[in-house]
């Protein structure tokens, strides 16, 4: 493990994680079995529709088809042919003065160019069970017609490399026909925690045990990033057993997420570990909490990141580096979130000489207000007050103070 020596800045220490981050291979995946499992993955290709949307012309309301110029003296009788519900092929043969029923959605047949609204005719009162219908308004010619191909041409790229299929993308690029699709699945991360003093939540405490609660929270936001089935692993504070943990995981996995033991602490197993580990550094990033960071490629595969213990400063060390760096081996186009103005709705003291990362809670109006979710003061290890947080605020270096009123830029992390 390599140590810098001079504490570096987030974007600094970013930037040097995400240069190490290779993209997954991409997956070519048919979807006749279904598009569902599909949802949350990156496409790693453009995809284009295979055929127009619609279809084909079709009807947007439920009425009768009919020839326009049959309604040019309306009110006019018309005599109904038959029936093209939603689903038939049929295409009649529309005669001067004869029409259809039709269903939205149904295709128009060839000879007619414009559909009568039920509601406008003698149907809406006398029911659809009749054999002549009277049309009482002129329709125009294209009246409550969807045309085919006027969402998208055949051809049009529907979706891009780098996008997510969310539900809106997968159900447009079913409806448009697509038979395989080249994605990137979630990374394969493992979370591996250790530390003496844990104990799973729901046991007895004695003095010095408390609950733990970092495989819980790192899970979380994994899960809230999109990548669900984490793999938890509890470890003992040994440095044999860690060393073959890591080893273990970072050769089934992508990535693997620890937290605790990165301190300069006697017990501290995962730093004495990682040392010797070529390929990882260590660093001291001006930001407050989350300062202790270590990171880097194992020589087993995964890339690894060492977050402090602390639940705050873990959690935070996950939204500032290890999010992207999951996203950017995803493929995301975007690998960080959008930042957002929010007006400080009480003051509180910053971190002076680093950027204070502050959990806060919104409070929405005409504008966005932000509080600290946590004291100020003692961010790092407030899991308590953290429950509550939806976002970060970002409170430059250098500040010393947050008064009432003061702009401040944030991330938000829960709607
Ligand atoms: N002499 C120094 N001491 C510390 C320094 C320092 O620079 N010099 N840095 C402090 C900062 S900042 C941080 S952050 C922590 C980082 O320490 P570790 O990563 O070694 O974390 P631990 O000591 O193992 O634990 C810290 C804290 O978090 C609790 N914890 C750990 N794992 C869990 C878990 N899975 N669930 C719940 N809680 C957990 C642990 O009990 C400790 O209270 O070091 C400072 N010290
Ligand atoms: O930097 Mo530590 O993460 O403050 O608590």
């Amino acid at each position: 493990m390599s140590t810098g020596n001079e504490p570096v800045d987030l974007e600094t220490h970013r930037a040097r994680l995400l240069a190490q981050i290779a993209p997954l291979a991409p997956q070519s995946i048919e979807v006749s079995g279904g598009f569902a499992a599909l949802h949350g993955a990156v496409l790693a290709e453009d995809v284009a529709s295979a055929h127009p949307l619609p279809l084909w012309d079709n009807s947007a309301m439920d009425g009768y088809a009919v020839r326009s110029v049959d309604t040019a003296a309306a009110p006019v009788a018309l005599k109904v042919i038959g029936e093209v519900p939603a689903g038939s092929g049929w295409d009649p043969k529309l005669e001067p003065g004869q029409c259809v029923k039709i269903m939205t959605g149904a295709p128009i047949p060839t000879d007619a160019d414009a559909v009568a609204r039920i509601e406008d005719t003698s149907a809406a009162i006398g029911g659809w069970d009749v054999d002549t219908v009277q049309v009482n308004v002129q329709v125009p010619p294209g009246k409550d017609i969807r045309r085919s191909g006027e969402d998208k041409a055949a051809g049009d790229l529907m979706a891009y490399a780098g996008e997510t299929l969310s539900a809106a993308r997968l159900s447009a690029l079913a409806a448009a026909g697509a038979s395989t699709l080249v994605v990137r699945t979630a990374p394969r991360v493992a979370v591996l925690v250790t530390g003496a003093e844990l104990r799973a939540s729901g046991e007895d405490l004695s003095r010095g045990q408390i609950p733990e609660t970092n495989s819980l929270l790192m899970a979380g936001l994994l899960a809230e990033s999109g990548i669900q089935a984490a793999t938890v692993v509890h470890c003992v504070d040994d440095i044999c057993a860690v060393r073959e943990q890591l080893d273990i995981l970072g050769a089934t996995h992508d990535a693997v997420l620890s937290t605790g033991g990165v301190g300069p602490g006697a017990y501290d197993v995962m730093r004495q570990v990682l040392e010797a580990e070529p390929g990882v550094q260590a660093a001291r990033v001006k930001i407050r909490p989350g300062q202790p960071q270590c990171a880097g490629r194992l020589e087993s595969g995964a890339m690894v990141f060492a977050l402090p213990g602390n639940p705050v400063s873990a959690a935070v060390s996950f939204e500032l580096f290890v999010r992207p760096c999951l996203r950017a081996m995803q493929g995301h186009r975007e690998v960080l979130r959008p930042t957002l103005r929010a007006v400080a709705a009480v003051g509180w003291k910053a971190a002076a000489g680093r950027m204070q990362v502050i959990p806060v809670v919104f409070q929405h109006g005409p504008t966005l207000r932000c509080a600290p979710a946590v004291h100020a003061s003692s961010i790092s290890h407030s899991v308590g007050g953290f429950g509550a947080a939806q976002g970060y605020a970002l409170v430059p270096a250098g500040a010393t103070q947050i008064n009432p009123g003061d702009e401040v830029e944030v991330l938000r992390m829960i709607p």
